[in-house]
């Protein structure tokens, strides 16, 4: 199958600074992608060069095969959600809505009148006079119901108290089972939506980092714990991403092939593994000095190996 975004060699820069480097992805057809990375790595970038908001310095972009740029057929497709949203003044949050079933081919209003309840948002209130957390949840109604094949997510739970995010969570799993299309999300909420997110794509510093599915990821780092000299030898097989000493024990963020074998080198040393959160994976890689920008495209390489 065809995928739905093809990245080759993208870049995109602001002056001397480099939002995106040299950047390469597939996007799969009806897959929940997971767009990680610290402040400034280059997320919301991506986002607006794939929706056609803006140029890109170098590099080729194709979504559903043909070009973005001023292309109706394919920005029909896309719904992008993003945290500093604008509407016009004076426009009621009935009329955002009814904007956007315009727009949106897929419209569903009976899901999107559903969803207003969920996250009782007032359909008769200024748009402006929304609190933060509602103008988030107005950006969630949008991106659900509009089930448009390719939707982008950028952050937009904003405000958003933790009942409505677990709602936004739960409605788009319940609707992607349903009606399946490519998602792509955008948080630092990386816990809450582990679960959630199948494909992992963690960019720093404009660099792709990682490009993974979760689960394999989920293998490839652990954090093993015990006396120092039986964590120096257990490390051996693998990259140590981060270590802490307490005394004669040591705790090592360890990145390898940790199947069977390794589980079972670690028991014979004496050495506790416990596989490490999401969340832990992207603190670690994207501080750590062996798991930097620097080492890009190999770490990308291994992870495409890891998953085939
Ligand atoms: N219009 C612009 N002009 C100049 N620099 C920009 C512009 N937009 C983004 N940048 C820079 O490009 C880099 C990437 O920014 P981007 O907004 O894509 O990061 P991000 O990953 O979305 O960050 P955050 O998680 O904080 O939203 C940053 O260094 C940012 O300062």
């Amino acid at each position: 199958m065809s995928p739905v975004v093809t990245v080759t060699d993208l870049t995109k820069r602001y002056g001397d600074v480099t939002a995106l480097d040299r950047v390469s992805f597939t996007l799969a057809e009806n897959r929940i992608y997971g767009l990680l990375g610290r402040n400034g790595a280059g997320k919301t970038t991506l986002m607006q060069l794939l929706t056609a908001q803006i140029f890109a310095t170098s590099g080729e972009i194709t979504v559903f095969g043909e070009h973005p740029y001023e292309n109706e057929r394919v920005l029909s497709r896309i719904s992008f959600i993003k945290e500093s949203q604008t509407y016009p003044s004076n426009l009621r949050v009935k009329h955002a809505l009814r904007a956007a079933a315009l727009v949106y081919p897929n419209w569903d209003e009976e899901y999107a009148q559903q969803l207003v309840e969920d996250l009782r948002l007032p359909l008769q209130r200024n748009v402006r006079k929304l609190s933060r957390g509602m103008l988030s949840a107005l950006g969630i109604v949008i991106g659900l119901a509009a089930r448009t094949p390719l939707t982008f997510f950028d952050e937009p739970y904003l405000g958003l108290d933790a009942v409505a995010r677990q709602i936004f969570y739960d409605r788009l799993l319940a609707d992607f089972t349903e009606q399946p299309r490519t998602i792509v999300l955008s948080t630092h909420l990386i816990d809450e939506v582990s679960d959630l997110i199948e494909h992992v794509l963690l960019i720093d510093q404009g660099r792709l980092l990682l490009d993974s599915e979760t689960d394999a990821l989920r293998g490839q780092v652990v954090t093993a714990s015990g006396p120092v000299a039986a964590v120096d030898e257990f490390v051996r097989n693998g990259t140590e991403l981060h270590r802490v000493r307490l005394g004669g024990t040591a705790r090592a963020t360890v990145r390898g092939d940790f199947g069977a074998a390794e589980h079972e080198r670690a028991r014979a040393l004496g050495v506790d593994l416990v596989a490490s959160s999401l969340q832990d994976i992207v603190v670690r890689l994207t501080t750590s000095s062996n798991g930097p920008a620097a080492d890009a495209g190999s770490a990308v390489a291994a992870d495409k190996e890891a998953v085939r």
